[in-house]
């Protein structure tokens, strides 16, 4: 699916309602359009954000260079604008982007807001992308008993088996229309889906990406 429309995004913004401060500015907070991963936040003014809209990319105003910044125009990570909102008294905006180049926030380093206690932690923004870096670290470091442990060494044999078990308990979940029970079978199906895509090396972003990508 392309970046967001420059023409739905301009209706979606009504530029001139913006409340932008004394200097003209207004917060923009950028998120990873895939798993809300915190990239950034920058100042857009009217302009720069009449400029993020037409060109579905982001434009902000540095305020240290008094000029506009084309985020990753140098770089060649340039952020592809996905949604962009704004808050209830319209004094700060919410974007969404899709990564070009893999990297698009202040640092280059995904993990920069991330930190916790000194150390750099992986980027898990909700809780599927946070279960499954728990079980890429079960993968690479196992421990005593972890049920996670005793999947990966059983492999694709004890690992495609539980899918279809649980697949199956979520039908007959579904049948009886039990609701707490098909919530808690999906759950274990999706567990072990995210199990099985650690085990051959797929990135639940990849998921995730093939997901937007089928958004209408
Ligand atoms: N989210 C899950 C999770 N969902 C489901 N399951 C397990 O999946 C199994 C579901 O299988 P069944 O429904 O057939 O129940 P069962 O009869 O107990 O299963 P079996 O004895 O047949 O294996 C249960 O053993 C559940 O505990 C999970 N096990 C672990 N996690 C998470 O994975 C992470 C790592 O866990 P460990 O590897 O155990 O440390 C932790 O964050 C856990 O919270």
């Amino acid at each position: 699916m392309p970046a967001a429309e420059p023409t739905s995004l301009r209706q979606a913004i009504p530029v001139d309602e913006i409340r932008y401060n004394e200097q003209g500015l207004v917060p923009a907070i950028v998120q990873d359009y895939l798993d809300g991963t915190v990239l950034m936040m920058a100042w857009m003014n009217r302009e720069s954000l009449q400029k993020t809209l037409e060109t579905a990319e982001t434009w902000f105003w540095s305020r240290s260079r008094q000029q506009f910044w084309h985020k990753g125009e140098t770089s060649g990570h340039i952020q592809k604008v996905r949604s962009l909102r704004y808050d209830c008294d319209s004094d700060a905006l919410l974007i969404t982007v899709e990564q070009v180049g893999d990297i698009a926030c202040h640092t280059g380093e995904r993990s920069c807001f991330h930190q916790v206690d000194g150390e750099k932690a992986p980027p898990p923004a909700d809780t599927l992308s946070d279960l499954f870096a728990v079980i890429c670290d079960r993968r690479d470091n196992p421990v005593e008993g972890s049920y996670t442990r005793q999947l990966f060494a059983g492999g694709d044999n004890k690992i495609l088996k539980k899918i279809g078990e649980e697949a199956a308990e979520v039908v007959m979940a579904c049948k009886d229309d039990e609701k707490d029970a098909i919530a808690g079978e999906v759950a274990d199906l999706f567990y072990h889906s995210l199990v099985a895509l650690a085990h051959h090396h797929v990135d639940v972003r990849a998921v995730y990406r093939k997901l937007q990508d089928r958004r209408r």
